[in-house]
């Protein structure tokens, strides 16, 4: 409460400066693009005629239960943050704001977006949701993180869970398909963060978090890169095999994989921290056109 009367009192820059500290504690790219593949999770689901509010309200729901969780990594990491060039400027890394004060702001979009869930969804998306939640921002952040360079591997199925949560916002019950959507995001998640965490070594050294590269080295990391990202293309296959998607998700997935491996294994063969950050732009382009495409798919193509 002591929080929200101080906003009050605060100027116009002031409040615009606020609101930019809560979007980069929210992480709200990642959220964002978490919530398009809800959403897609959400499209693929069978019609049972719920209205686009309530659906709408869902993924707003599933939307700020991901921020929190990205609030907390914020608050649970900040020493760590504070050591490395890329996250050093944090606002909770940088003491603009408090630890309370962002846990406070955690509260308050967790609770509602878990109220909105348990209201407009079903109690089920609400308890997965939050489950989701604890993996990312406690079992990952502040355990698996600092404890294993399999920490992305383990920790990825948090941020995979967002198409079974649309599907299950949707149905209210478990189904095979939307975990396929599941697996695709699980293995696309590690050579997504690998890239990144190889041009990024040096910081991760500094910060003594044991991820793959600075652990096992960065050729063997740029090894695993190339496996997983032919995994990843396997994997990308299975909706239009057991027939949840058609011939243009087929052909949109075979022409963004094997981008996805040409790219990874050019880092392999002759990487340098520019080929590393050019897959890890790549793999967001990536994931996202291949979530468009299985709506385009499902939508417009029949
Ligand atoms: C454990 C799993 C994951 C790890 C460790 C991870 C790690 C990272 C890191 C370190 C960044 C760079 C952030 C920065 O620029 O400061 C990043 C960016 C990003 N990640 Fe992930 N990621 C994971 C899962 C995901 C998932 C599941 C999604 C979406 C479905 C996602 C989407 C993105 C996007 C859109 C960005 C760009 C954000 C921006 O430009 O600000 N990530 N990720
Ligand atoms: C409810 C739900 C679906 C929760 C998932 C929430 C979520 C934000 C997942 C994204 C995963 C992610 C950005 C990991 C990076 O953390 P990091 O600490 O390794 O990266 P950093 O150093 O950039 O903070």
């Amino acid at each position: 409460m002591t929080q929200l009367i101080a906003i009050t009192k605060l100027a116009p820059r002031q409040i615009s400066g606020l609101i930019n500290d809560y979007l980069a504690i929210s992480k709200f790219k990642v959220v964002a693009m978490l919530v398009l593949t809800a959403w897609v999770g959400l499209a693929l689901a069978p019609d049972v005629g719920r209205g686009i509010g309530v659906q709408f309200i869902s993924l707003l729901g599933i939307g700020l239960l991901s921020a929190a969780a990205a609030v907390i990594n914020h608050v649970v990491d900040s020493e760590i943050d504070s050591k490395m060039a890329r996250t050093r400027h944090r606002p909770v890394a940088k003491g603009r704001l408090s630890k309370l004060h962002a846990l406070s702001f955690a509260a308050v979009i967790g609770v509602s977006g878990f109220l909105m869930l348990m209201i407009w969804a079903n109690t089920l998306t609400a308890i997965l949701t939050l489950f989701a939640l604890v993996g990312y921002a406690f079992i990952y952040t502040s355990f698996l993180k600092r404890a294993t360079p399999q920490n992305i591997v383990i920790g990825g199925l948090a941020g995979a869970m967002p198409p079974l949560l649309g599907w299950v916002s949707e149905t209210g019950q478990m189904a095979a398909a939307p975990w396929l959507l599941v697996m695709i995001i699980f293995t696309w998640t590690p050579p997504h963060f690998w890239a990144l965490a190889i041009a990024r070594k040096s910081d991760y050294e500094r910060a003594k978090i044991p991820m793959l590269p600075v652990t096992h080295g960065i050729d063997f990391c740029k090894t695993c890169v190339v496996a997983y990202s032919v995994l990843l293309t396997l994997v990308c296959v299975l909706p239009y095999l057991i027939g949840m998607s058609g011939i243009i998700y087929l052909i949109a997935a075979t022409l963004l994989n094997s981008m996805f491996t040409y790219k990874a294994v050019k880092l392999k063969l002759a990487g340098n921290d520019e080929t590393a950050m050019d897959l890890f732009r790549f793999s967001i382009v990536h994931l996202m056109l291949l979530f468009v495409a299985l709506f385009i798919d499902k939508w417009f193509l029949i």
